[in-house]
């Protein structure tokens, strides 16, 4: 049976102070279940010392973006050398503000996908259609594409791994969540499409995430699909009570 993951995806807010306090309470709180996992999605600045804080507990951190290389001359870029070698467990790849605004494409996401793997992080893979597209119809075959294109060269094994995140870029931070039948909807469609590139067993054993304005009033009905198992969110991570409130929505 698959789990429940949940990540909080903090984008670029918080400071230190504020970080440690949020971990604190959440490693404090966060129930004990096999069902559920609860990961933390920090700003660079702040992993080595939450995974300092996370040590021994269920809590993950996982970092928001990396380069796909593992080290050299890429002024300004973390790789997952790095990440690995400070604990981090997770990481979120071709999240849509960052195919939108930092110029990321399924080529980059695809051979981040694959460093995640060759240094033994676990890669949030984040798929989705813009507003126009869906009115234009394309969403299943786009999203299709970027999940084909993302593990393009990974094993069976690492497919059954890598935790995908459909996000309608349309529901992000907007309030609109897609309604829990749209969101099943495109998640049964990963699921068919991980399925044609590997096997109905390998499908079964993916997390399929859905993202966009996902909150504690929501999140039950969201997880009550048959192909959605956990979600990545954005503004309802950011207060410890609503985060912890998703994360035992999850058992
Ligand atoms: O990574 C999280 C998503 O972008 C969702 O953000 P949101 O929950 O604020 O809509």
């Amino acid at each position: 049976m698959r789990k429940n993951v949940i990540a909080g995806n903090w984008k670029m807010n918080k400071v230190m102070s504020e970080a440690t306090d949020f971990v604190g309470e959440v490693v404090k709180k966060a129930p004990q279940s096999e069902q559920t996992e609860a990961i933390v999605c920090a700003p660079f600045p702040f992993l080595a010392s939450l995974v300092e804080q996370t040590k021994n507990t269920p809590v993950k951190i996982a970092a928001q973006n990396m380069h796909f290389e593992e080290s050299g001359a890429f002024t300004g870029e973390v790789s997952p050398v790095m990440l690995k070698d400070l604990g981090v467990t997770h990481v979120v790849l071709g999240h849509s503000e960052r195919r939108e605004l930092f110029a990321e494409t399924d080529e980059s996401v695809n051979k981040k996908t694959q460093a995640a793997f060759k240094h033994g992080l676990t890669p949030i893979v984040c798929v989705g259609e813009t507003l126009d597209q869906r009115e234009a119809n394309e969403t299943m075959n786009l999203v299709g594409n970027q999940v084909k294109a993302a593990l393009e060269g990974l094993s069976e094994e690492q497919v059954a791994q890598t935790i995908i995140a459909y996000e309608p870029i349309w529901a992000i931070g907007t309030g609109k969540t897609a309604t829990s039948e749209q969101a099943n909807e495109v998640c049964t469609h990963i699921r068919n499409v991980v399925k044609e590139v590997t096997s109905e067993a390998t499908a079964e054993k993916v997390v399929l995430q859905y993202g966009g304005s996902v909150k504690p009033a929501n999140i039950s009905e969201l997880l009550a699909q048959s192909d959605i198992d956990g979600a990545l969110v954005g503004g309802a991570s950011l207060e410890a009570d609503s985060f912890l409130q998703l994360v035992e929505a999850g058992k």
